[in-house]
């Protein structure tokens, strides 16, 4: 025993931290796939190679990645399939895969990693997302004192519960379960963030359009979501929690199992912000989120992993935005993107 210590303690970090990597590969359960996934995946990639598309999965599912990764399977039983299909129905989608699990990032590993390096500008697969960490809130102002400009101002994160697999894995039994979870959960909230959950089954279509219409609620449809077989069972377990003042919102269960928004009118990303980070540290001491080492918190598309945060403002620019183009190519300079 003693022997075997300290022959480890010689082997340099970089080594272990190899071992590491490739422990996980191999706990990882990587049977094959059935004949009839197969079969579609090669149609499926024959058709794709044959279309335009300026997507990431595009430029990155080489022939020789496609071949490497179209016999893997996830624990769960995801195959390559389920990473690609959105892609491959929606040559027009920007990115094109989806991890139908968590294991998805490790399993399929050879795609995610050049996905990622590129969406996230850098992020390479040696590279770990660092420790979660809000920085400082009180250095976050009103972007617009004299309310000129922002119509409203909003920043949201993603959140995935831990114990439960991604959208096109869940049972209908766990939507339940986690609507269940998550609404009993919010209800404990107070002061500001006091509300009350509204699930999507029962709701009716008034309310839902009032919501959708006003900004709260998600659409339903979204076909990069349904091409990834996201939308199962719905309406069930899909729901939105809102405090009184509807600057306080949780979706439960859209494209991811959480998202927490904070928003409102006006440019006060302060205070936005504040809200959001004093929500998700209370509702993070009574639910445990997915969060990778490597890559952060956890999410069903690789764009939002990480810190999951977006933040944008509802600003009122009329002569640039007579010209997309030039709006989108302002933005681009910036790294911001136009909605
Ligand atoms: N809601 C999102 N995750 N949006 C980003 C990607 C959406 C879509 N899958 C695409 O690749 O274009």
């Amino acid at each position: 025993m003693l022997n075997e210590y300290s022959s480890e303690e010689e082997e340099d970090e970089d080594s272990q931290e190899e071992d590491f990597v490739q422990e996980e590969r191999r706990r990882v359960n990587t049977k094959m796939v059935d004949q009839a996934t197969l079969d579609k995946l090669e149609a499926g990639f024959a058709k794709f190679q044959a279309t335009e598309s300026k997507s990431l999965l595009k430029k990155y599912l080489t022939k020789e990645i496609f071949d490497a990764l179209k016999v893997k399977k996830t624990s769960f039983g995801s195959s390559l399939l389920d990473v690609v299909q959105s892609g491959f129905e929606n040559p027009d989608s920007g990115v094109g895969i989806y991890a139908p699990d968590a294991e998805a990032y490790i399993v399929f590993a050879d795609l995610f990693d050049p996905i990622i390096e590129d969406y996230h500008k850098g992020f390479k697969k040696t590279d770990k997302h660092p420790p979660k960490n809000w920085g400082d809130v009180d250095s976050f102002a009103n972007l617009d004192p004299n309310g000129e400009f922002v119509i409203s101002t909003r920043v949201r994160c993603g959140r995935s519960l831990q114990g439960y697999p991604f959208n096109p894995c869940l049972t209908e039994a766990q939507y339940k379960e986690m609507e269940e979870k998550v609404s009993s959960t919010l209800s404990g909230l107070e002061g500001e963030l006091k509300g009350q959950f509204y699930p999507l089954t029962g709701m009716t279509k008034e309310v839902q359009q009032k919501l959708i219409d006003d900004h709260f609620l998600f659409k339903e449809g979204d076909r990069f979501l349904q091409a990834a077989n996201a939308c199962r069972f719905w309406p069930t377990g899909r729901g939105i929690y809102h405090n009184d003042n509807k600057t306080f919102l949780v979706w439960c269960n859209e494209e991811d199992h959480l998202r927490l928004i904070s928003m409102q009118m006006g440019g006060d990303l302060g205070q936005v912000y504040r809200r959001l980070v004093s929500a998700v540290n209370d509702i993070e001491k009574r639910l445990p989120f997915s969060h990778d080492d490597r890559l952060g918190f956890l999410t069903f598309c690789p764009t939002n992993l990480g810190t999951t945060v977006r933040a944008s403002v509802h600003i009122k620019l009329p002569k640039l935005a007579a010209d997309l183009s030039k709006l989108e190519e302002i933005a681009g300079r910036y790294n911001l993107q136009v909605r």
